[in-house]
């Protein structure tokens, strides 16, 4: 007979979107929150009594009606004392909470000097390349950008698609718009600076991604928002030959469950990145045909 000396239960890795609107300037952030209870329940380790054990997905639930509840920004900080307050408060068998939080960097855009409304982006994305030289010296380049993710509050719906039987998914019209950008290009002429090349395609992709920093402009679906990303890339640099985008469909799913007291406002989301949409598109000028 053995004596248990030591227990936590929890949830880990709750991940939670946190949009706040105050006008047309949207907060967001995102957060993966890891909460462990130290409680009085040793039956349900030692005889399977499971009277006195606060399910970890009540834990994980808790997690969203305390997001919920927050309805000014708040920092992660601040949220975890609030939601280790309330474990503590509300069972009596529980002893402590600890709770961990990793927030995702996502940062505001700036565009020309101002900043955008409901626009968020994660680091700079990498920029790297591809030449091939054959045995006349000549060369073809690619260049392209990798793993710039880029996140919008509002703006961005998806309706019309192909209902049958096995379609789910609701029509909206307002959504939150989320990828990482992959781009790869290719150069018809040497431009006059591989870098400042770089840097015009990666600004032009944000802006069209983006629209103006006030009023932003409205997605009906990442393929549309991918086609003028690359068309305007093309017709600001004539040097380009071809580029191929692939976005895929980062989900931030609505959290709606009103019976634990979290209706969806467009304020919680649920992120995730696996399954994700996958869209890839080549565009290429009109003459020629896509080498990618
Ligand atoms: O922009 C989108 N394109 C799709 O092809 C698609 N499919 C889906 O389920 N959601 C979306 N969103």
């Amino acid at each position: 007979m053995a004596e248990v000396v030591q227990h936590r239960h929890g949830k880990a890795r709750v991940r939670v979107g946190r949009v706040w609107r105050e006008g047309t300037r949207h907060a967001f952030v995102e957060w993966s929150v890891s909460v462990l209870l130290s409680s009085r329940c040793d039956p349900a380790f030692t005889v399977g009594d499971n009277s006195s054990i606060v399910a970890t997905d009540s834990i994980k639930n808790t997690v969203y009606v305390k997001a919920k509840e927050c309805t000014a920004i708040i920092s992660m900080e601040e949220f975890a004392i609030f939601l280790g307050e309330h474990f503590v408060k509300t069972y009596p068998q529980v002893t402590g909470a600890q709770i961990n939080i990793i927030e995702i960097p996502w940062e505001p855009i700036t565009i020309n000097g101002e900043i955008h409304n409901h626009g968020f982006k994660l680091g700079k994305g990498s920029h790297t390349c591809e030449v091939t030289i054959d045995a006349y010296g000549s060369a073809i380049v690619l260049s392209g950008l990798e793993g710039l993710a880029l996140l919008k509050t509002t703006q961005s719906g998806f309706e019309g698609f192909v209902r049958d039987k096995f379609t789910l998914l609701p029509e909206v019209r307002e959504r939150i718009l989320a990828t990482e950008v992959r781009a790869v290009w290719r150069y018809r002429s040497k431009p006059s600076c591989y870098n400042k090349a770089f840097e015009t395609v990666r600004n032009k992709l944000m802006d069209v991604f983006f629209g103006p920093p006030v009023s932003g402009v409205y997605s009906p679906s990442v393929q549309n928002t991918l086609y003028l990303m690359g068309e305007r890339v093309m017709q600001r640099l004539p040097e380009i030959e071809s580029i191929k985008l692939s976005m895929p469909n980062l989900h931030f799913i609505p959290v709606n469950m009103p019976t634990v007291g979290v209706k969806f406002d467009h304020d919680v989301y649920l992120p995730t990145d696996e399954p994700h949409g996958t869209i890839e598109a080549s565009l290429t000028r009109k003459s020629g045909h896509s080498k990618l």
